[in-house]
């Protein structure tokens, strides 16, 4: 579980974060909708304890993420959004990198990478060599490595940017897996049709500070809005920075 509460962060004279408070609950993929420069990064930099908040807290499975950064960064598995992959190791090889980083070594970390295999259905593909490996084949060792140490949660940002039509179908099928299980699931977006169709709650952020959280139903509801795209540009006020 991921909980913000204040937080606020300013860089020089910009005021990235304004009191942000919100919660991202275990078994529920929780989306972080904002136009360009909402303050979606700073936000996930501070749960995973990059950066101090100048105030507010940030909480994951109930420890301050800038108490304990290191313990936080146990709990937490970080799906980046560039899958730096070296063309000469194994798929297998990549995911033990990330195992051992984390003190998986030996025989556990060999059955951690071997659970992680199994998990993403990546049987085929784990002795090969990544090279010309495909983008869902890609996206797979990313996530393998997100999640080897069986964070109980894990953060993506704009997780979606650039993959293709596959990998996306892939990765929201690994998503609802990961929900299965009762993780939870984090994920920031400016993209609205991604997040309606993925998230079982969203929080709409504007310059900072939440200004409308519910499901997709909940926030059509509570703007007596019928499709969730008008929903949210009645609640932020405009569609700038917004894809569809
Ligand atoms: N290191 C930094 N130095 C100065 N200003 C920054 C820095 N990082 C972020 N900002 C500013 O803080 C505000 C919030 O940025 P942030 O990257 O958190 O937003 P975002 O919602 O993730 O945006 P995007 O969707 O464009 O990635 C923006 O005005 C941005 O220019």
């Amino acid at each position: 579980m991921i909980t913000t509460q204040g937080l606020e962060k300013s860089y020089k004279d910009v005021k990235a974060l304004r009191g942000l408070s919100f919660e991202a609950k275990d078994g529920e993929i929780t989306g972080l909708l904002g136009p360009n420069g909402a303050g979606k990064t700073t936000c996930l930099r501070s749960i995973y304890g990059l950066i101090h908040a100048d105030q507010g807290t940030a909480m994951v499975d109930q420890i301050d993420a800038s108490q304990k950064p290191l313990e936080v960064r146990r709990r937490i598995g970080i799906f980046p959004d560039k899958f730096g992959l070296q063309e000469r190791l194994t798929a297998r090889e990549h995911i033990a990198y990330f195992a051992a980083l984390h003190g998986l070594h030996g025989k556990t970390g060999a059955e951690a990478v071997q659970k992680v295999i199994d998990d993403l259905g990546m049987q085929d593909i784990a002795d090969r060599k990544t090279a010309g490996f495909s983008q869902g084949q890609r996206m797979k060792v990313a996530l393998g490595q997100a999640i080897v140490h069986q964070p109980q949660n894990l953060i993506l940002d704009e997780p979606s940017r650039g993959l293709d039509v596959m990998s996306t179908r892939i990765l929201r099928e690994l998503l609802y897996s990961l929900r299965e299980q009762g993780r939870c699931i984090l994920f920031s977006s400016h993209v609205m049709q991604e997040v309606a169709a993925l998230c079982d709650r969203v929080v709409i952020m504007v310059a900072g500070q939440v200004v409308a959280e519910g499901t997709p139903q909940e926030l059509c509801e509570r703007t007596g809005q019928s499709s969730f795209e008008e929903a949210f540009v009645q609640l932020i006020g405009t569609e700038e920075g917004i894809m569809l």
